[in-house]
């Protein structure tokens, strides 16, 4: 591997004795398909990215600099390859939601009529390509016969785009993947979920308030799940003055898919849509 290349250590053309072995972990490296052994396969490119080099080391420093200077094309190259793939998208609503929601629970089932009902009201569903709430709203956008997009991530194990997904891409990177997200959609739908939604749900949130994004609005689905976050945000942060009461009207409660379609429509008819 050269050492100009921090992001690609793939090794192809490596031999190992006696063939694919139980202790090697297949995993993807943007959009290569790569098999190693644990230990390598932590390493993602976003942890690269983000590592601490001790700012004491000269050489150190110096590596650091080569390195980030070849990295910024690969980056490039990953901005290039995603407006690529989506470009030919139409109307699309991204779709946010816990990776680990189990077929058969209440929340994946909403998930997939979710899906269905973006997919019937016409628009193309994109997730982080994933399982549970992914998988599950890319189920619901196939059945519907809708486009259903999924993009995923490079993470520290296993991960396979979900079976549902026909327009599909591995992301290498965090901060790409998530331009995307906003990119390519008019709104945004957020399905239970932990703290990668939650994160997702904010930056969609300050892309809003801070007019980055004008275009869409954020619906909540799931009151039960939803409500004391934004009632602590109305108790707390509006209270203190931390945010503003226009700020609380960028987020639509609701409890059923056909609400979440209807607030999108509404909004897209109001920017002169459909
Ligand atoms: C944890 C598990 C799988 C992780 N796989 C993921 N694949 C793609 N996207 C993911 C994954 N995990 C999180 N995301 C993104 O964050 C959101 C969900 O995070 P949460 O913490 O589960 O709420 C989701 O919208 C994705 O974009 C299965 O064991």
């Amino acid at each position: 591997m050269s050492s100009a290349n921090p992001d690609s250590d793939a090794e192809p053309g490596r031999h190992r004795a006696g063939g694919p072995s139980a202790d090697l972990e297949t995993c993807y490296v943007g959009p290569m398909r790569v098999r190693r052994d644990a230990g390598e396969a932590s390493q993602t490119t976003d942890r690269r990215l983000l590592e601490w080099v001790d700012p004491r080391d000269k050489d150190l420093r110096a590596d650091r600099t080569i390195r980030d200077s070849w990295r910024v094309l690969r980056i490039q190259s990953e901005f290039v390859a995603g407006f690529d793939a989506l470009s030919e998208v139409a109307e699309a609503v991204t779709v946010f939601g816990s990776a680990r929601l189990t077929p058969g629970s209440a929340d994946y089932d909403l998930a997939i009529r979710l899906g269905q009902a973006l997919g019937e009201a016409g628009y193309a569903v994109i997730t982080g390509g994933g399982p549970g709430a992914m998988e599950a709203a890319n189920q619901g956008a196939w059945t519907a016969g809708a486009q259903s997009i999924g993009l995923n991530i490079e993470l520290p194990f296993e991960q396979h785009l979900n079976e549902w997904v026909d327009v599909g891409m591995n992301f290498r990177y965090f901060f790409v993947r998530k331009t995307m997200f906003v990119k390519y959609a008019q709104a945004f739908v957020c399905l239970p979920g932990g703290f990668g939604t939650l994160d997702e749900m904010f930056e969609a949130l300050t892309l809003v308030q801070t007019k980055k994004v004008v275009r869409f609005p954020i619906v909540l689905i799931g009151r039960d799940h939803w409500g004391g976050l934004v009632e602590w945000m109305r108790e707390t942060l509006l209270a203190k003055n931390m945010i503003s009461a226009d700020d609380l009207d960028l987020l639509y409660l609701v409890d059923e898919p056909g609400e979440a379609v209807d607030v999108i429509a509404a909004a897209a008819a109001g920017r002169g849509g459909r």
